[in-house]
């Protein structure tokens, strides 16, 4: 899969362009299934298919206070767009030529001329064009006067509630991850490089890897989660505990941090891409007396977590895990 910043027109190789249109945070089983649409026509046809996407997020640059965090910031998101068979990401650049483009000059100029899309899906609520203007319906009168082919899709719906990126935030801020994997269709996903920390870890004796996350990435609640944690040099995996927040039984104030120790594992991490797995909450992080305190409940999070590990196993494999 290739990530391309769009400058204009689609070189002519890829034959026929089958295009998905969104913002797609989360590639949650709402999405999986308008892209899995979408890349099956452009099977059929022999031809490409593309997610167009706006990059940054147009909202980080109109009111930036007011953008979403990202439940997969771009490099997990393409991750998992490439798994489902998507050949190109096309990044949209929300530059003021582009910002400025009405409805129909945007179906015209860049999904019919640039792209030659033969047919663009999207989903129920999408909106495009100077200020947001332009509804689906819209979309697909435009599209019909060019020969463009437009597909809406409808909410997936779970129990009758609609999956969105909207629900999976809630479910991550409640640190509800098995409510979050429902509307995903896979554990949440972390990932990033390992970075020196404070060097606490060994000192206390357990040796935890920082990750270095973006700054739009969506954290769920603080605590203490059990995950399956992969990396270059641990392509199948180990169990770890992982704790984000901001360690407050060494000071107020400290920045917060997503940490692992992986465990049984013995080895240097440092700059490898560290890819966590979150599956449960297991408590709200919490402010001890002394290290020896936070320790003795360390050892116990660990306890913990092999069990829920042991008795979940068949749950979380081979479905709930997906390689990225
Ligand atoms: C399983 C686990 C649970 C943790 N729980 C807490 C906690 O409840 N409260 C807290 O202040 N720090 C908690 N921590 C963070 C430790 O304070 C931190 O790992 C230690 O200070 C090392 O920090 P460093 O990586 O910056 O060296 C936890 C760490 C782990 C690995
Ligand atoms: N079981 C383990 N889990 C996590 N990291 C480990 C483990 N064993 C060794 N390491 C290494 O130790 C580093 C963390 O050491 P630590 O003393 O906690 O320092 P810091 O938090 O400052 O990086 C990790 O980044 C990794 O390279």
């Amino acid at each position: 899969m290739k990530t391309i910043v769009y400058n204009g027109p689609l070189d002519s190789r890829y034959g026929a362009v089958h295009v998905a249109l969104g913002n797609f945070d989360g590639v949650h089983l709402g999405h999986q299934k308008l892209i899995t649409e979408m890349v099956k026509k452009a099977r059929a046809s022999q031809g490409t298919a593309v997610v167009a996407t706006f990059h940054p997020h147009p909202l980080r640059l109109i009111r930036p206070e007011a953008a979403p965090k990202l439940i997969t910031p771009m490099e997990v998101k393409a991750g998992l767009l490439g798994r489902l068979g998507v050949d190109i990401v096309l990044t949209l650049p929300f530059n003021p030529d582009l910002a400025k483009l009405s409805p129909e000059e945007f179906v015209q100029q860049v999904l019919h001329q640039d792209l030659r899309a033969e047919s663009v899906l999207v989903g129920f609520n999408y909106s495009f064009g100077r200020g947001g203007k332009g509804t689906p319906e819209l979309l697909w009168e435009l599209g019909h006067r060019l020969g463009v082919r437009v597909r809406v899709i409808d909410a997936v719906t779970i129990a009758g509630e609609p999956v969105s990126s909207t629900a999976v935030r809630a479910a991550l801020e409640k640190g509800d991850m098995e409510r979050a994997a429902d509307l995903l269709g896979y554990t949440p996903i972390l990932r990033g490089p390992v970075v020196p920390g404070d060097q606490r870890g060994r000192n206390i004796g357990f040796r935890t890897a920082n990750i270095e996350l973006p700054p739009e990435q969506y954290l769920p609640a603080r605590g203490v989660y059990a995950a399956w944690a992969r990396s270059a040099s641990l392509p199948e995996g180990v169990l770890a505990v992982v704790n984000i927040g901001v360690k407050p039984t060494f000071g107020m104030g400290l920045a917060e941090t997503v940490e692992a120790h992986l465990i049984d594992f013995e080895g240097d991490l440092y700059g490898q891409t560290l890819t966590l797995h979150l599956l449960q909450r297991m408590r709200p992080e919490m402010r001890f007396q002394n290290p020896e305190q936070l320790v003795e409940q360390i050892h116990t999070d660990l306890q913990d977590t092999r069990h829920f590990f042991h008795a979940q196993r068949e749950h979380i494999f081979p479905n709930r895990i997906i390689e990225i």
